[in-house]
């Protein structure tokens, strides 16, 4: 178990209570604003001392209230990523990667520093000042100070709130790279379901200071009902595929995943690579016959694992395409027109504009 968080915490009208494990190489902390995700990260940095309960980072216990354990912050070997760098102006980018391991005891120093700044993509901008570097490029920074520190545990604070849709696209594949190596667990803290659906192993749904739903993030993105309105309309299944080949002519990429074949808008990935592939409720229509003379180039058939609430009129149709669960969100009406029921074969269709750049996220084989 890599996080275990059982805490319950008042700060004047906000009452936080969350308990949740996590396995996940990257646990994302997901809900609304006021939620209590940043008061869960502060307990578990040591920034915050919670009222009652216990964490374990890594099978360490780092706070349990009924021994009297609270870990000092410095000795918790957290590293933290804040949403704005928090670099020092005054000193270069491989002085400001230095301060980092400069806290951790020489015997325990592991982190490589060139294997860092390989991972990280930043060896053209040692030299240089914080002052001079774009948005993305000081994250990546102050994420390769937070590791030559040695953490057991990654925090991020919506490290990319600050950043455009831009910025955030081009330091996305970089935190892919640190996750899919394993080396250091990071919980990430994040607003926004796209983010969340791209980056996370396990996703931990909170409303209210209280968590609603925790788990594998496959399995928590396809519930669309723990959403708030929205995170509602990003909801849904996230399967894993590999790029089968290139038709360059008409400027597609043809996916094998378990459920079927995709095509999607021609992507850099070459033939083999695998990655996520994110297919939103609101972009999938279902179809009790085979459809035809559709300009759609996506369908799946399957067959109705279970139908659940959604919001007001509408409702998830869970569905098992051939090894992999998808989602479709549907109108009640359509449910009652169709006939649709747990067992019945449908075809899903899906929209080709559901393959945006946000539903095909680099990844490695085990980013699942
Ligand atoms: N020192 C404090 N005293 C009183 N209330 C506080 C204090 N710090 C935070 N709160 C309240 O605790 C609640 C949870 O705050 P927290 O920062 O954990 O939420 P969050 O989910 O991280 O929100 P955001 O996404 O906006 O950062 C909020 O209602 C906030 O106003």
């Amino acid at each position: 178990m890599i996080l275990d968080v059982d805490i319950r915490h008042r700060q004047g009208a906000f009452a936080l209570e969350a308990r949740f494990q996590s396995s996940g190489r990257l646990t994302a902390l997901f809900g609304p604003s006021g939620s209590g995700k940043t008061t869960i990260v502060n307990a578990i940095g040591g920034l915050l001392r919670p009222d009652h309960g216990r964490i374990a980072v890594q099978g360490r216990v780092l706070v349990s209230t009924a021994q009297d354990v609270h870990v000092p912050k410095h000795r918790r070997r957290i590293g933290y990523v804040f949403q704005e760098g928090r670099l020092f102006p005054h000193l270069d980018v491989r002085r400001n990667l230095m301060f980092g391991r400069w806290f951790t005891p020489r015997a325990e120093r592991r982190a490589n520093f060139e294997h860092v700044v390989d991972l990280l993509g930043i060896a053209h901008l040692l030299d240089r000042r914080p002052a001079t570097l774009s948005g993305g490029e000081k994250q990546r920074v102050a994420i390769g100070r937070a590791l030559l520190a040695d953490p057991q545990l990654l925090l991020m604070d919506e490290p990319l709130a600050s950043l455009d849709e831009a910025r955030k696209a081009e330091i996305y594949p970089y935190i892919e790279r640190l996750r899919d190596e394993g080396a250091v667990p990071i919980v990430l803290v994040s607003h926004s379901v796209a983010e969340i659906a791209r980056l996370a192993t396990a996703i931990v749904v909170l409303q209210e200071g209280r968590v609603v739903a925790s788990g594998p993030a496959p399995d928590i993105l396809r519930h669309t009902s723990v959403f708030t309105q929205a995170g509602l309309a990003e909801a849904g299944a996230l399967i894993e595929a590999h790029v089968l080949r290139h038709e360059d002519r008409f400027g597609l990429t043809v996916l094998q995943a378990r459920a079927g074949t995709l095509t999607v808008p021609r992507l850099g990935h070459p033939v083999g690579s695998r990655l996520r592939v994110r297919l939103r409720a609101r972009d999938i229509i279902l179809s009790v016959r085979p459809p035809e003379g559709l300009s759609a180039l996506n369908v799946l058939p399957g067959l109705i694992a279970s139908l659940d609430e959604a919001e007001e009129a509408s409702v998830d149709v869970q569905l098992a395409c051939g090894g992999d669960l998808i989602v479709a969100r549907v109108t009640r009406k359509s449910v009652e027109e169709l006939g649709l029921r747990p067992g019945l074969p449908v075809h899903a269709i899906i929209k080709s504009v559901a393959f945006d750049s946000e539903a095909l996220g680099g990844a490695g084989p085990e980013s699942m």
